[in-house]
């Protein structure tokens, strides 16, 4: 009966061990990964201003800036990684969507299509995405360290007020603007007769995505909305999703 009992209480310890490493582990990865990102964004900010301070004109500034930002947004996956695996308390669905819809503009559209890359449009998501992520990596990074600003509290959940809407904007009027380019050259598309016999149309499935936003967005909008109810003023909230 002791021993039994003995046995109990050495696995709940060894348990509890197991635990405490796996955190422990979770956390230095966490607090790795927000600073790198914070480094990354607050790079691209200062090659931004520079490009911009020295040439004038914000034509090329993509072209200047593109290899660092294609790293940093694709090595954002490592999120939907993280809420699989349990190490946030996010939902999979919202961040995937957030990190893909991010990637696919960075991938798929402005890296694609060389014509659209200096609008104006290109500029307002990029100075948009920059200013939420140097916030959001840093609101991260102090709060695993257990030293969180109020201001940069307060940033994170209120500047998405403005900036979210405005990166959305910005987003639209691109996937608009290379619409044409897409259509002419045929970029990404397949046509029948081919030998998989399948026919897919690129310029179609931008206009799918620019549709998608109007049932998406709202959902991302809403829920930072109940984030910023919980963080600052401590209601809780029962998320459905997940
Ligand atoms: C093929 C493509 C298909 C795509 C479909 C297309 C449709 C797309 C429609 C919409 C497109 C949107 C486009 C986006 C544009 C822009 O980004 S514009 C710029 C403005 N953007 C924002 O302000 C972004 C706001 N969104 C976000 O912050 C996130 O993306 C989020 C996923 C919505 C955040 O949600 P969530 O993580 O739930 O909020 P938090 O409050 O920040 O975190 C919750 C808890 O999790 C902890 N946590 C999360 N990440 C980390 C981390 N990296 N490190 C440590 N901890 C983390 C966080 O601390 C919270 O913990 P608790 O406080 O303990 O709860």
């Amino acid at each position: 009966m002791a021993s039994s009992e003995d046995d109990g209480t050495v696995e709940e310890k060894e348990n509890n061990n197991k635990r405490r490493t796996k955190s422990a582990l979770a956390t230095a990865w966490l607090t790795f990964y927000n600073i790198a990102m914070t480094a990354g964004w607050l790079v691209l900010a200062i090659a931004m201003m520079r490009f911009y301070i020295q040439k004038g004109t914000t034509k090329g500034l993509y072209r200047s800036i593109a290899r660092t930002l294609k790293f940093f947004q694709t090595f954002a996956l490592a999120e939907v990684g993280h809420c699989a695996i349990g190490i946030v308390r996010t939902s999979v669905i919202v961040t995937g969507v957030q990190v893909c819809s991010r990637i696919f503009m960075v991938w798929f559209v402005t890296n694609s299509i060389r014509q659209i890359q200096s609008e104006e449009s290109v500029i307002l998501f990029l100075v948009v995405w920059t200013m939420t992520e140097i916030t959001r990596y840093s609101y991260y990074t102090f709060n695993l360290l257990h030293h969180l600003p109020y201001f940069i509290k307060w940033a994170r959940y209120n500047f998405f007020i403005v900036l979210y809407p405005l990166g959305v904007i910005g987003e639209l009027m691109t996937i608009y603007a290379a619409l044409p380019f897409v259509r002419r050259s045929g970029m990404y598309s397949m046509r029948l007769p081919n030998k998989y016999n399948v026919s897919f149309d690129y310029y179609y499935c931008l206009i799918i995505l620019m549709l998608s936003y109007i049932p998406l967005f709202p959902q991302l909008f809403f829920h930072m909305l109940r984030q910023r109810r919980r963080v600052l003023h401590g209601e809780v909230i029962v998320e459905k999703d997940d």
